[in-house]
């Protein structure tokens, strides 16, 4: 069997987008998500791998740039549409791709790529990791009642049609996305991704609606966009809130929003999915295990361009650190590295010959990148190793973040 792996041509676009529909199980997307996805796919950045006339390989990138630890932003290749022909799969294929697209992101100097994984046992291999969880919640709103904070009263909320609203809504992600590591700045034609709202995935709820939250000055400090899911049953009605977005630039407009949600009429569920972890939410509720959370993993990175990736984040300590790194996959980002920031000048990591204090490999400062992993955690997990007493310690705080990294939409 010969496969030939190449580059996309945009007339190869429907074979391509076909045969990955198929290696997800063969069910089509709606005509809206797959013309979304059509405008979003970046064809120079995506291969096919070929049995002649057959696609039975694709695996795509987006052109994104990340927020990190510190609010800077760095070139991230987002990937996305992998996926191999069940008649092809266990040789080698996705291994294939995985060599060719990383080193493509090398050369084109994008120092991390980030993904989300269909299933997490699929990318280790290849030096992934996970950096950020996503939270999960099920509300039981007819139980849990809101305690909110002073201003909530003051703000005001307003209906609205979803794309109408939506340059005020991307205003309010532009600014949220310089707070919270892990969420890509939207790039142009990603905000489209929030109106998709097909009829034929509605599963019984309402149309996309949005309400947009307002300060008494008349600028928009959050928004939240849902659906409501009609139900009934022998005790009256028991519909639910589906929230897609919420965010919120202050604690009063979070918390009206959520307020909203909860008291939407003939409903006694809110649900929402990839939160943040340290969603405020938690902290609202009167009775957070009826808001019967769950913790999933979410974003999984790559570091790509080792240094320059440990450069462009900023660190919430002074650190000074010599790391002994193993990459069987990316070899260029192995060995010893001095890695030092001391809050003031540009943070450094270059190659050292000096004795290593922490030894681990590219997956656990994967993990640890965004600030959301603990490389104590990993530590007492054996997967990272101490050489020098108390440099660990040092590591962890410097690289932990006092807000949790988040990913709040797919690719
Ligand atoms: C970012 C995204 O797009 S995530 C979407 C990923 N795509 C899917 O889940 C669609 C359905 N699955 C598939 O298309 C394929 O099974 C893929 C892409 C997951 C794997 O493709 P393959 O060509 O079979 O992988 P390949 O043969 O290169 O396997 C490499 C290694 O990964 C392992 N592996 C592959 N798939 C899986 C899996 N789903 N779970 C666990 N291990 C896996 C293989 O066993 C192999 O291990 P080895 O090196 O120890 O022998």
């Amino acid at each position: 069997m010969t496969l030939e792996m190449r580059i996309l041509r945009s007339d190869e676009w429907d074979v391509w987008y076909d045969h990955l529909e198929l290696a997800f199980g063969g069910v089509s997307e709606s005509r809206q998500e797959r013309e979304l996805y059509r405008a979003l796919t970046e064809v120079e950045r995506s291969l096919g791998v070929w049995d002649g006339q057959v696609c039975v390989g694709s695996a795509g990138a987006f052109t994104f740039r990340l927020s990190v630890p510190g609010g800077g932003l760095v070139p991230a290749a987002g990937v996305t549409m992998v996926g191999v022909a069940p008649t092809h799969r266990r040789r080698g294929v996705l291994t294939s791709l995985m060599r060719r697209q990383l080193d493509d992101v090398r050369a084109g100097g994008e120092p991390v790529a980030v993904l989300t994984a269909s299933e997490p046992a699929i990318y280790g291999r290849f030096g992934y990791a996970v950096a950020a969880y996503e939270l999960g919640v099920a509300v039981d709103t007819s139980r849990v009642a809101l305690a909110v904070p002073p201003g909530t009263d003051a703000v005001r909320l307003r209906l609205a049609d979803p794309e109408k609203a939506l340059d005020d809504c991307e205003r309010v992600y532009a600014e949220l996305a310089t707070r919270r590591p892990g969420m890509p700045a939207r790039q142009p034609g990603w905000e489209r991704q929030a109106l998709l709202d097909p009829p034929e995935s509605r599963g019984g709820a309402s149309p996309l609606m949005c309400v947009v939250a307002e300060r008494e000055d008349g600028s928009v400090a959050g928004y939240a966009r849902y659906r409501v899911k009609p139900e009934w049953d022998a005790a009256g009605p028991c519909g639910g809130v589906e929230v897609q977005d919420l965010d919120a630039l202050d604690p009063a407009a979070a918390a009206a929003l959520w307020r909203y949600l909860f008291g939407i009429d003939l409903t006694s569920v809110v649900r929402a999915r990839k939160r943040p972890v340290d969603d405020p939410l938690l902290h609202l509720v009167s009775d957070p295990r009826r808001a019967r959370p769950t913790v999933r993993d979410s974003l999984y990175v790559r570091l790509v361009d080792l240094p320059r990736a440990l450069a462009a984040r900023a660190y919430g300590a002074p650190l000074d650190v010599v790391l002994e790194v193993e990459d069987a996959f990316c070899p260029w980002n192995a060995g010893r590295w001095r890695l030092t920031a001391d809050g003031r000048g540009p943070v450094r990591c270059e190659r050292t010959e000096d004795a290593a204090d922490l030894e681990l490999s590219v997956r656990e400062l994967a993990s640890a990148y965004l600030g959301g992993v603990a490389l104590t955690a990993l530590a007492e997990a054996g997967r990272v190793r101490e050489l020098s007493p108390g440099a660990l310690a040092a590591a962890s705080r410097a690289f932990t973040g006092d807000v949790a990294p988040w990913l709040p939409h797919g690719f």
